[in-house]
This record gives structure tokens, sequence and C-alpha cells, in this order.
């Protein structure tokens, strides 16, 4: 015998599932929802634990068998006129209560081979589904269901009853129960075919009690039409209806007798063999479904025509066609029935590239070692280019407008048999940049320090970029070949960030080379690939291509022209391809070297053709496998301006990170600190250190002395992290781009407030401050009284200005009477948002009608106060 599930458990106890997974949990067994299974022991567990609430269960039934015998008792005198009440209900209640017993009788037919606990058995799913369920009858039927327990419940039940007392005492209250369901049954239905019915065929089968009840509705109802209300409604029509009904009902009957059969049938296979007779193709192993799929669609996956599935359901207790929806529960149930696993298939939004990114990146199938990616970065004139420049053995330099970095290229080399990636960023911004757009595609940081210059502020901020992608640092101590040139100071000064050199005990290699002369170029790239060991850099080549845009261009020629890197799978000409916001096809792919190439494995950078638009740098890409696919993705993601998401993005401010700390989504609080002098830089950070608010901490991820400039909101943004200025200002364009990406900067000038608001912040108490301004004061000179709006006074402005919103105080010699809020503000008859000095107005004071001649009333509003 197979495990048992909780949803079966729960039918054959008659309570619901989440009693029994409510129980199952309390006793610790490892129970999630319906479907879950249950060992033998904790079955037997259970169904003890039920087993004395089944006593207690039992009781209502009990207790309504009395209330019916003595509610029979009492109304047999009135029960033709009852009888008469449930007639006027008698279409739908009846057609859903045929339906009702159908389902209670189908859905518990594996149960017992005993036709007594069969009805039992129907009954107590009846009351499940009124209870619990199916609310669909409740309504409509209460109320006869209550008359005809009154009418037919009495002689039936109580007859009843005697005969179980006879034969079984144990069953006494499951016999009540059946008593019951039958007085609903009856609701419907008319009470002398059923009492008859009911007591020559209770003992052999119910479903005939049932068409007899069916039956003995037609009768009531065709009787109903010449009786008592006959003369009221349209006679003809009437007869009409009743036809139609009795052509129903025999339908019904038939469909009844039909379903009977074959429930009987269906009973005995199961009976036998526990598992429903596979036809045809055989069922799938698992039924892999979406919310919302009908009988048609569920036939197809089960290889099972779409009537066999209704049919199903229907036995069941679900009334559907081929063509209605099916929730999860059903679908679930349905495939459990089939003895099958359901699995739900989660509908793919397919212009989710981040996801299908992160999919095809995190895949770990078939892995090979990869090139790295290396990223050179250091403060201006240290010499990136140049090393570069050595590296591809061109000239760079020499062509380049002021020679500055201009575009960010990427270009590979081969060392010892091995290739390295080496991404040629025009400084630590754009590198931080790519980075802030979800592009984390450098692995190792070469950080160039000229040693005749030594460490400089933008060494430093690369350093605190580099450490914020969390790459390791390779330090190349550059133009050791000139004069002045002092290495061991610039790995004095390194030390100060972190950066120790292996000699020193640290972990970080440093080497002294000469980009200009190619001294010990070797020896670095040796490094790189050393590290790239450690590291274990691996992709798949086998999957589809996913990237990230490493720069993109309007060519005349050519079109987009895009760069990529390949950070997974290969990319091939011909690769339907989601770019960014844009999508096409792969026309012409060329390696750095301008050479065409028709297949590009992980870690290469290309340059391809074929996009309908340009991407962004850093935008990420992924190849699909048809172009209608891509071109649907690629529509829908420019149709939602990945721009306008960027900008809505949640980013960590102080007034929101208490519920970003709630949420479990931080562990540390990214800070940036800029201040005016060093001193303050360190007494700050210290301090910030200290606060610790339940295991979050305060991480500071780059300090530097002087204004906000743009490249601390980029890291700021990129790293998700607050910038705090003490005694400085941001730059004119660190402000707006700070207000574009919704950066936090806090400017302060006291350090005690500058660690209070963070401290209170992560305690979640900030609040902000409001003050009090004045703006304005009117003298009230004339008084008018208005049954609906109450006391308008007229007068002057005497000072400033009163505007709609503002709060209001009336004076009266110097002494505050009330304060309250503006009702009303106009200009003669017409309502203004504000009155300036020297006018004229008439206003209301809400809730206040006390005004006086000579009152004067004060305007003010509350100004949030900057922080200082
Ligand atoms: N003597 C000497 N000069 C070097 C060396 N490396 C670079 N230079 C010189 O330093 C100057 C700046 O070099 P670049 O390679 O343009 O420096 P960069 O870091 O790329 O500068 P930006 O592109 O402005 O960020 C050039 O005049 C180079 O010739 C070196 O190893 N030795």
């Amino acid at each position: 015998m197979g495990k048992k599930r909780i949803y079966e458990l729960a039918k054959e106890l008659n309570v619901s599932s989440k009693t029994i997974i409510d129980k199952a949990q309390e006793k610790g067994f490892d129970v999630k929802n319906h479907m879950s299974t249950l060992g033998d022991n904790e079955e037997r567990q259970l169904r003890e634990s039920f087993s004395n609430k089944g006593s207690k269960t039992a009781k209502p039934a009990a207790k309504s068998a009395q209330a019916t015998q003595a509610a029979g008792q009492k109304s047999q005198s009135n029960s033709s006129s009852a009888t008469q009440r449930n007639r006027t209900h008698s279409n739908g209640s009846a057609q859903s209560s045929s339906q009702t017993n159908n389902r209670g009788q189908n859905g518990h037919r594996n149960q017992s081979s005993n036709n007594r606990s069969q009805s039992n058995n129907r009954v107590q799913s009846s009351e499940n589904r009124s209870q619990n369920s199916g609310n669909r009858n409740q309504g409509g039927n209460r109320s006869t269901q209550s008359n005809n327990r009154t009418q037919n419940g009495g002689n039936r039940t109580q007859s009843h009853n005697q005969a179980n007392h006879n034969q079984n005492n144990g069953n006494r209250s499951q016999n009540n129960n059946r008593s019951q369901s039958n007085n609903s049954n009856r609701s419907q239905s008319s009470n002398n075919n059923r009492s008859q019915s009911n007591n020559s065929n209770r003992s052999q089968n119910n479903n005939r009690t049932q068409n007899n009840s069916n039956r003995s509705q037609n009768s009531n109802r065709n009787h109903s039409g010449s009786g008592r209300f006959g003369g009221s409604l349209n006679n003809g029509g009437g007869n009409r209806n009743n036809n139609r009904n009795n052509r129903n009902n025999n339908r019904r009957r038939n469909n009844n007798r039909k379903y009977n059969k074959k429930n009987q049938r269906i009973k005995e296979t199961n009976q036998h063999k526990g598992a429903p007779e596979r036809k045809n193709k055989a069922l799938p192993e698992t039924l892999v479904y979406q919310v919302g799929m009908n009988a048609q669609d569920l036939g197809k996956l089960l290889h099972r025509e779409p009537a066999e599935i209704v049919k199903k359901l229907f036995m069941l207790g679900v009334m559907v066609n081929q063509n209605q929806s099916l929730d999860k529960d059903t679908i679930e149930i349905l495939a459990s029935e089939y003895g099958i696993d359901a699995k739900e298939k989660v509908e793919v939004d397919v212009s989710d590239i981040d996801k299908t990114f992160e999919e095809e990146v995190n895949n770990t199938e078939h892995l090979e070692t990869r090139p790295p990616v290396v990223t050179i970065m250091g403060h201006v004139d240290h010499g990136k280019t140049t090393l570069l420049d050595h590296l591809r053995h061109s000239h760079i330099t020499a062509g380049e407008a002021g020679g500055i970095t201009q575009a960010i290229g990427a270009y590979q080399v081969k060392h010892n048999g091995k290739t390295i990636t080496f991404l040629d960023t025009p400084g630590h911004a754009a590198f931080t940049e790519m980075r802030a757009r979800g592009a984390d595609i450098t692995d190792i940081t070469v950080l160039v320090v000229a040693a005749d210059d030594g460490v400089m502020p933008q060494t430093v901020e690369a350093i605190n970029h580099a450490k914020a992608a969390k790459t390791p640092i390779i330090v190349a101590v550059n133009k050791i070949d000139k004069p002045g040139a002092n290495p061991n100071h610039v790995m004095e000064q390194l030390t100060e960030y972190g950066l120790i050199p292996e000699d020193w005990g640290g972990d970080t290699i440093f080497v002294q080379i000469s980009a200009k002369f190619g001294k010990n170029i070797d020896e670095l790239l040796d490094m790189i690939l050393l590290q790239a060991e450690v590291m274990e850099l691996k992709a798949n080549p086998q999957q589809n291509a996913a990237g990230s845009v490493i720069e993109a261009k309007l060519d005349q020629g050519r079109g987009s022209v895009a760069t990529l890197l390949i950070q997974q799978g290969t990319m091939n000409v011909g690769d339907p391809v989601v770019v960014g916001n844009t999508f096409g096809r792969v026309r012409t792919m060329d390696n750095e070297n301008g050479k065409a190439i028709k297949h590009a494995k992980p870690s290469t950078p290309v340059e391809i053709t074929g996009l309908n638009d340009v991407p962004e740098a850093g935008d990420r890409f992924v190849v699909f496998d048809d172009e209608k696919t891509a071109r649907a993705a690629g529509e829908e993601r420019a149709k939602n301006a990945l721009m306008e998401e960027r900008r809505n993005k949640n980013t960590v401010t102080l007034d929101n990170l208490f519920d970003t700390m709630k949420e479990g989504e931080m562990k540390e609080v990214d800070v940036i600190i800029k201040a005016d002098v060093q001193g303050s830089v360190e007494a700050l950070a210290n301090s910030l250190n200290k606060i610790e608010v339940e295991g979050v901490r305060v991480n500071i991820i780059h300090t530097a002395v002087g204004a906000i400039n743009e490249s601390d909101v980029t890291l700021a943004e990129a790293s998700n992290a607050i910038i705090i200025g003490f005694n400085v200002r941001p730059t004119p364009q660190a402000k707006s781009q700070a207000d574009q990406d919704n950066v936090d900067i806090r400017l302060h000038r006291v350090i005690y407030n500058a660690i209070d608001e963070i401290e209170h912040a992560m305690k979640g108490k900030l609040e902000p401050t409001y003050e009090e301004e004045v703006i304005g004061e009117v003298e009230v000179r004339e008084i008018f009284k208005a049954s609906k709006v109450g006391t308008i006074a007229g007068g002057m402005v005497t000072d400033g200005h009163v505007s709609s919103d503002s709060d209001v105080r009336l004076i009266r010699d110097s002494v505050v009477v009330y304060e309250g809020k503006l009702g009303s503000l106009k200009r003669f008859k017409d309502d203004v948002t504000d009155v300036k000095q020297g006018h004229e107005l008439g206003l209301t004071i809400e809730n206040y009608n006390d005004i006086k001649v000579g009152d004067v009333i004060e305007a003010y509003v509350m100004k949030e106060v900057p922080i200082e």
C-alpha cells in the first residue's frame, strides 16, 4: 500500500486537511501541505488523536438528529404547507442537491465495500462540503434543509435509528449522520416519495435513494404548478418548465444511473487494484501543469480523453466542463487520483533576462576552465594604457586624444599557452558604473601605481571600488625605471589600505614593472594566471551564451555595433539574442583584432552587429533558442524601459534602512565618508564602526578628504551605500547624479549628530524633525454666520501671507485661544490657495466657530528641519 496523503486521511477522518496538517506539525511530523505523505506510524498517531475528536464531532450530529426528531414531531401537522414552501425553492436547489449527493458518493466510492459505511462516508463528505468547501449550496438550501428536516426527518430518522440501534450500536452516530444527510436530500424533494423510497432503498443503495428523490421532485413540482401557487404563477409556462424540468431530471437521473454504475465499477476496480486502470498510452510519471489548465489541456498531458478527466473530477466532487480552468489543488488532487505526482510549471517571464542570465551563469554542468577577466585601474597617468599597450604590442597611447584613454575596450593576450582577457576602462568610475548596471564582469583587478608618484586619491578610490566589487587586487608598481622611483614607499603606503605584500606577511601580490620598457610584464602575467588558477574560474561552453555589454555604438555603415564579453556559453553567428532592451540575431562577429569569427567561448570579447538598437554599456545579454522568443523578450523589455526600472530601484536610504534591515536583506550598512580633514574622517569612521544594532554593523567602504564627487555617488549606487559628508558638500554634478540615482547623502557639521543619525536609523527611530514657521497674520474685521459653514471671518492679511493648507492659531488679547487647521480661504466668493499681505480675505477655521472681531489669526506651516 502506498503512503497516505494528508488530504486522503482528512477525507477519511472527516476533518479539513489543514486540521490534519496542524496536528501533524504539532506532533513534529514533516508535512507541508495537503499533498504531503504520511508514514504508517504517523498515520496511526494522527488517527488516534482524531479518534478522540471523532467522538466529539459525532455529538453535534447526534444532537441534530435529536433536534430532527423533535422538530419532526412538532411539525408533523404542518407538513403539507412546509412542503409547499419547499417547492417554491425547488428548481435550483434540487439541482445542486443532486449534484451534491452524487459528488459525495463518488468521491468516496473507494473507501469501503460496506454499503452502510459507504453511506456514512457519503454523509460525512456532504457535511464536509457544506461546512468547508461546498459553499455553493449553502445559501440556497439552508432554509429548505431545515424545513425538510423538520418535516421528514422525524419519522424516518426515528425508525432508522431504531433499526441501527438493533443492528449496531457502535454506528449510531454515523447513522444519525446519514439520516441528516438524507434529510438534506429530502429538502429539495418531496416527502412522501422519499420516505417510501428511503425506507425501501436505504439499506441497498443510497444512489438509488437519490434518484428517487429526484423523481419525487418532479412529481411535486408538477403538483405545485397546479396547486397552491399554480394560480398566481404562469400556468402554461409553469407546465412547460415542469416538462423541461422533468426532462432535465430524467436526464440527470439517467446520468446518475450511468455514473452510479460507473462508480460501482470503478469502486470495484479500485478496491482490488488500489490504482485507476491505465488506458491506451501510459500516464506520465509526473504531471507538469500550469494553474488554470482545463480538462482538455490536462487530457493531453495525461494522454486521456478530456471527458474522462471531467468524469474523474466529477467523482471528486468538482463539477466542470472541459473548458473550465482548474485551480492548483484540483489539478494536484486529480494527479494523485491517477497515482502520479504533480509539479507546477512556473511561467517563465522571457523578458526577465537577468534571471535567465543568472541561471545561465550559475549553471554548473560541463564546466571548463575559462580565461580570467582583468581590469586595470589606477590614478591618472600612472601607466594603465602603456601597460595594455605593451601587452597588445600596439600603440594606443600615441593615437589617444589628450593621452587619456577614451573608450572601453577589451583585449585578449596569450601567455604560456593560456589566455587572459583585459578590459581597458577609463578609470574606476566606468568600472563601477558597469557594476551598478549589474555587470560584475571583472575577476581580477590590476592596480597600477607609479613608483615615482605613489598612492594618489584615485588610487585609493580604485582600491575601494575593487574591494566593493570583491575582486582580488594585484598591485603593479609601475615606472620602476624612473630615477625617482621608490617602490618600497608605494608598498608601505598601500599597507594602510590593507594591501600587504606576501613578503611582509600579507596576501597581496606586488609586481614591480616598467610598462614603458616591458620590464617584469611576464611576471605580472604569471601572477595573474596564478591568481586565476586559485580562483578556479570555470564556465560551460556548451550552453547558450550569456554575458555583458562592454561598449556599444551606432555605426553609420554597420548599424548597431556592440562589444560583448561572453561570460557563459558559446556565442555563434546567427544566434537570436536579447541585449539589454534590444534584440536581434548575431549577423557578424569579430574578435578584438577585427577578425571575423563564427564561435566565441567564455571570457572572449567580441564585436557583434545585427541588433535592432544600441544597447548600453553594462547591459546583460542572453542568447535564446529561437528568434521568436528573443523578439518577444526584447520587445517586452523595450516596452518596460530598463531605465525606468533602474530609477525605481530600491536604494538604501537612512529612511528605509530599518525596514530593509528588518526584511533581513542587510547584515551590513555600507557607508562612504567624505570629510574636510583626515582627522574628521578617522574620528567619524571609528565611531561608526562601534555602532552595533541587532547583528547589523556599519561597513565603511570608502573614505576620503574632499568634496563628494560623482565617483563617490557611483560607488554608493553600485554598493547600495549611504554617503556621509562631514563639513563638505557634493559637487553640483554629484548632487544631481545622487538625486537621479536616489543615493542618500547626509551632510553634517557635528560628528555626534552624524553618529546619532546612523544609529537612530539602524534602530528604526529616525524621525524627521519639524519646526514651526509663521507665514502670516490676519486681522479679523467682520464676522458672518452661515448655517452650513459656520462662522466666516472677514479680514485683512496684515503680515506675510496665508495659504489654504496653513495651520492657524487664534489669538485674542495676546492669548492663544485655539489652534487648528484652516477650513476655507476665499477672496470675495472664490476659493483661493493663497492671499498676500494687504489683501482682504474670508476664512473659516475647521471645527471652530467662536471667532470675534479684533481676533488675530496667525498662519503657520510645519517645516522639516534639514539635518545639520
Ligand atoms: N618612464 C616610464 N614612463 C611610463 C611608464 N608607463 C607609462 N609611462 C608614461 O606615463 C605617461 C602616462 O601613461 P598612460 O599609459 O597614458 O597612463 P594612464 O594611466 O593610461 O593614463 P589615463 O589614460 O589618463 O588614465 C605616458 O607618457 C607614458 O609614456 C613606465 O613604466 N616608465
